[in-house]
């Protein structure tokens, strides 16, 4: 149950033609796996589970499953807004050899809290040898899980093992430790807060910018889970730019524009999501070359006009 923590990834789903491209998939868990990172997640938000059918979202578990053959664990993501979705889709999950599930509110519907609490408690109850992660991010759902809506459905549920939070709200994090206990874990879900939020208690973070930089966020997250701050507070600076980057535009759209770049997958997202701007893919080309994401373009050759061969600038 407390195989969880770290940098859990949430990965990207890319896609080949409309498709789901599994040769893709491959590429970014090897590498995700060389650089280190503790965990994988697959239908979180950078996993645009909301374009995906029941189907492929069952497919893309259980092709994280086979692909990363035990190494690490693997949380899917299986939330929807509907209460049976959501069931078979954390029932497959179990099934296929996920270590836990991600559950994200349910969104766009707005319940009130004990509707969440029954729906959160109905899906515990559904696979009560199977490790719940609450997904908490008012932004996208519309609603909050509260602090005690959490500690209820952990004081209740004890499969429910921990809560991701996508919010600003770094003092939620030290009310919901000190109400629903210090053993419960809570994932950082916005990059830019992990180290914050860790240093209040939170044992890691399931943040989009470990796409681009797998390594240092899973090192950040080993620093202050071994107290190691001053280390581990140099590689929060060194991520902000990447942190901010990914939203520059509706994330995924930034991170699979550079993903692309650095060859690991196709540039598609679906629709909803549109092409992003030039000037965002020139500010983002910019960030990747100041991580080293993608080799610098050479500088503009001077221009000669002159037959002389003379220069001129
Ligand atoms: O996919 C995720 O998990 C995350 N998505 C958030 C978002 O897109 O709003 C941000 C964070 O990176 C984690």
């Amino acid at each position: 149950m407390s195989e969880f923590k770290g940098s859990i990834v949430p990965l990207v789903t890319p896609f080949k033609n409309g498709q789901i491209d599994e040769a893709a998939m491959e590429r970014l868990i090897e590498r995700q796996i060389a650089a280190g990172s503790h965990g994988l997640s697959v239908g979180g938000t950078t996993g645009e589970p909301g374009t995906l059918s029941l189907e492929e979202r069952k497919y893309l578990i259980e092709l994280a499953v086979k692909l990363i053959k035990g190494r690490v664990p693997l949380l899917a993501g299986t939330g929807t807004l509907r209460l049976d979705e959501t069931l078979e889709i954390t029932r497959f999950a179990q099934k296929v050899g996920a270590a836990g599930a991600l559950v994200i509110t349910p969104y766009y519907i707005k319940p009130n809290q004990e509707g969440l609490y029954r729906f959160f408690g109905q899906v515990a109850q559904a696979v009560p040898d199977f490790p719940i992660v609450l997904y908490n991010i008012p932004g996208r759902a519309g609603v909050e899980i509260k602090v005690e809506t959490a500690a209820r459905l952990r004081r209740d549920f004890p499969n429910i093992i921990g809560l991701k939070h996508s919010s600003k709200d770094v003092e939620y994090v030290s009310e919901l430790l000190r109400t629903a206990g210090r053993d419960f874990r809570v994932f950082c879900g916005l990059e830019a807060l992990t180290f914050p939020m860790m240093c209040v208690g939170a044992v890691g973070t399931i943040a989009a910018t470990a796409n681009w930089l797998p390594q240092e966020t899973a090192q950040m997250c080993q620093l202050t889970l071994e107290g190691k701050y001053q280390e581990a507070l140099e590689l929060h600076y060194y991520g902000l730019e990447a942190n901010d980057a990914i939203f520059w535009d509706t994330n995924p759209i930034p991170l699979k524009t550079v993903l692309s770049w650095m060859g690991l997958l196709e540039k598609e997202w679906r629709a909803p999501l549109g092409p992003t701007t030039p000037e965002i893919e020139a500010r983002l080309r910019r960030m990747a070359e100041s991580y080293g994401l993608i080799p610098k373009k050479e500088p503009h050759p001077p221009v000669l006009t002159d037959p002389a061969k003379k220069e001129y600038v």
